[in-house]
């Protein structure tokens, strides 16, 4: 059951229409909304730190964040030890983050992707596992 799977998810003005509709969309996950709660313009990184703490100390299972590119939200993510978020615009590459890179939040650029293409990829994101195997000593060494 997915119900037990726990979402933070966060955007900054760029990706808060995004935000909002992913996160309705996402019934059969307990999902969290970090912000932003308007499309004022605010700080990505106001939003991609608490997201990203909130994975990284173990209360959230995977994080979604949105901006306009994603390699604000992602940089920003990227700063944590525990983190490995990947900037997604292709499903392929949502499934491959995880397979590959067991990539613990999908960093989604709202204005290069469409509405369903950041629902099919998030739904692939969440639903597909880290293959371990070569992949695993690679993961492990990306620490530093
Ligand atoms: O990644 C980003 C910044 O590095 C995001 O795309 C932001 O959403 C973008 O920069 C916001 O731009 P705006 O002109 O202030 O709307």
């Amino acid at each position: 059951m997915s119900t037990q799977i726990k979402i933070a998810i966060g955007a900054d003005h760029a990706g808060f229409a995004y935000k909002e509709l992913l996160r309705d969309f996402l019934t059969d996950y307990e999902v969290q909304d970090f912000g932003t709660y308007s499309a004022a313009s605010v700080d990505y990184p106001d939003f991609a730190h608490p997201v990203a703490s909130a994975v990284e100390n173990g209360d959230f299972n995977f994080g979604i964040l949105i901006c306009g590119s994603a390699n604000g939200i992602a940089i920003s993510a990227n700063k944590h030890q525990g983190i490995r978020a990947a900037i997604c615009w292709e499903n392929e590459l949502a499934s491959l983050a995880r397979m590959h890179n067991n990539a613990n939040i999908i960093c989604i650029p709202a204005r290069f992707v469409t509405e369903n293409l950041a629902k099919e990829m998030v739904i692939t994101f969440l639903n597909t596992a880290f293959e371990g195997g070569r992949h695993a000593g690679r993961v492990d060494k990306i620490s530093c």
